[in-house]
């Protein structure tokens, strides 16, 4: 027989996303994350890199209701880490960096989704 598919809970994605932010925030390889790219020390990075995305914009985005759920928060998660594989080698101080941070996002949200 069909399994009854569990109703989808969306009242309290709001809490996950702040739960999330909160944990990558307080990453110990958060650093190259927590502040916008200031283009003018990172040359070449507006021209390569077309949205910009990191911790502060996403919290600043989730305390002005601009997430209407989990799922748009996390394509802007991704957006960070997907700007920092395009733009650092992946055996570079940053780039590794951004490879155990999106590890970690990865592992947290799929352990939230499924309390
Ligand atoms: C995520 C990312 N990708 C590419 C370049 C930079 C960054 N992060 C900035 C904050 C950053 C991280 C480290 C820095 C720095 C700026 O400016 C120079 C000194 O070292």
């Amino acid at each position: 027989a069909k399994k009854a598919k569990k109703p989808k809970d969306s009242s309290n994605e709001l809490a996950v996303c702040r739960v999330l932010l909160a944990d990558l925030e307080a990453h110990q390889d958060a650093w190259p994350f927590l502040s916008p790219v200031r283009h003018k020390s990172v040359p070449g990075y507006r021209k390569v890199i077309k949205k910009p995305m990191d911790f502060s914009t996403i919290k600043e985005k989730l305390t002005n209701n601009l997430y209407l759920n989990l799922e748009n928060f996390i394509v802007d998660v991704n957006l960070v880490f997907n700007n920092c594989q395009r733009f650092n080698e992946d055996d570079s101080e940053i780039g590794r960096a951004g490879h155990r941070m999106r590890r970690f996002f990865d592992k947290r949200w799929t352990e939230l989704l499924h309390l």
